[in-house]
């Protein structure tokens, strides 16, 4: 996708409404007001009976136009299932999914004008790029004259130009998910749903298409993407918000920063970044100040803004303390203000140490601390813990009510 940034005439994939025949029937009822992806309340459910999964569980989300949203969550639940639901792929049993303002539940997926990429590619193997570009458009009844003009457009912006006579099979893994890429928006979409893209590359190439995904959003600014990933990194290198995913529900959305910085909930903080959740005891809470005693030593931390967490905080109560690990420092067991621990393992990461620490006041919770180089601090030194002052931030613990 490096000619995206070539300045040349870009073509405006996904951008103002088009003329072509194909696509005046999906736009004829668009709402340019209205969010471009709408998930109300969406039920999807697999198998009868006994053997029933609950894939989606009154599933809201709201996309805006221009707008990333990434679906992060583990493996089964249930990313995947929002963006079969809302391409037409799987019809929810309550609920309803909406474009631009327009109810397209009943619609099938070829009548709904969504480019999906998916992780393995899908490209036919007997058509060669071009054919396997050109093939969306021939199901969305584009004029063949249009076609043609349709398909440069796409390699081009993907880089794939000097490609379009090949074979699948004569292409890198990269390569082929950037045929995949442009198939999706040779139909002009205003909505792309993207399915792991980047999880059948290695890590190398994945790190070099990450960079070349964000400059296809940017070259994109009118089209809604819906990312699902189960990687964090990706989610943060291209979400404008990320919605967490767990067991068939959304359970924290907001933007990839406050996710990061100020997690509403513990499972968010631990998939998000690896936090370190240590137990706590509220001392008071006062808007987003929170003042918490860890095994008897006072910290300051954040509270999640009320709005998003709206949690109690009772003095006295049990919570957890949100730490990242580059956040912590240590230092001499004996400073004043610092907990005393003792180091129990060390990994040397190449650029950073990744060490696990005992605190003395809770045995139990044993903290990951990042420190830069090589630390050579062996299992059994005496350290003393500090906490940032801007860093730690308290978040329920699992159970407690909100
Ligand atoms: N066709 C199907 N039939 C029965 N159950 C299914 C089907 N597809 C998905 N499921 C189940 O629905 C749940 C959600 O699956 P889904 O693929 O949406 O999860 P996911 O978050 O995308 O997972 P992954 O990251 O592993 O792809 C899982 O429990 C899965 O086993």
């Amino acid at each position: 996708m490096r000619r995206i940034n070539a300045g040349l005439a870009r073509p405006r994939i996904g951008s103002a409404p088009t003329t072509s025949s194909a696509e005046s029937g999906i736009l004829g009822a668009t709402d340019y007001s209205a969010p471009a992806i709408t998930f109300d309340r969406v039920n999807v459910a697999y198998g009868r009976g006994k053997s029933t999964t609950r894939a989606l569980i009154d599933f809201n989300l709201r996309v805006s136009p221009g707008e990333t949203v990434a679906l992060l969550g583990p493996s089964g639940s249930g990313k995947s299932t929002a963006l079969k639901a809302l391409a037409g792929f799987t019809r929810p049993v309550s609920g309803s999914v909406r474009l631009a303002g327009r109810d397209i539940t009943d619609l099938p997926p070829a009548k709904r004008g969504i480019g999906v990429v998916v992780q393995s590619y899908a490209l036919f193997p007997h058509m060669r790029v071009s054919e396997n570009v050109a093939f969306g458009l021939r199901s969305h009844r584009v004029p063949r004259a249009e076609i043609g003009t349709r398909v440069a457009e796409a390699l081009e912006m993907v880089g794939m130009s000097a490609f379009g006579k090949r074979l699948p099979r004569e292409l890198s893994g990269g390569q082929q998910q950037r045929v995949a890429i442009a198939r999706a928006l040779a139909i002009r979409p205003k909505v792309l749903l993207l399915d792991e893209p980047l999880a059948a590359l290695d890590a190398q190439l994945r790190q070099s298409m990450l960079a070349e995904l964000q400059q296809l959003r940017a070259a994109l600014p009118d089209t809604a993407m819906l990312y699902v990933t189960h990687d964090q990194s990706e989610a943060l290198a291209l979400a404008d918000r990320i919605a967490v995913m767990r067991d068939a529900r959304l359970v924290d959305i907001d933007t990839a920063e406050n996710l990061w910085k100020r997690p509403p909930s513990s499972f968010t903080a631990a998939f998000l970044g690896g936090a370190n959740l240590l137990p706590c005891t509220v001392t008071r809470v006062i808007g987003t100040s929170a003042l918490v005693s860890v095994g008897g030593t006072p910290v300051t931390a954040h509270a999640p803004r009320p709005d998003i967490s709206p949690t109690e905080w009772e003095s006295d109560a049990g919570a957890l303390l949100c730490l990242r690990p580059h956040a912590i420092t240590l230092t001499a067991p004996t400073e004043r203000g610092a907990l005393p621990g003792r180091v129990t393992a060390s990994v040397w990461r190449g650029s950073t140490t990744r060490l696990t620490v005992a605190l003395a006041a809770l045995p139990d919770a044993l903290l990951e601390v990042d420190v830069t180089g090589h630390d050579e601090r062996p299992a059994g030194t005496a350290v003393g813990v500090r906490f940032p002052d801007q860093g730690a931030v308290l978040v329920p613990a699992p159970g407690q009510t909100s």
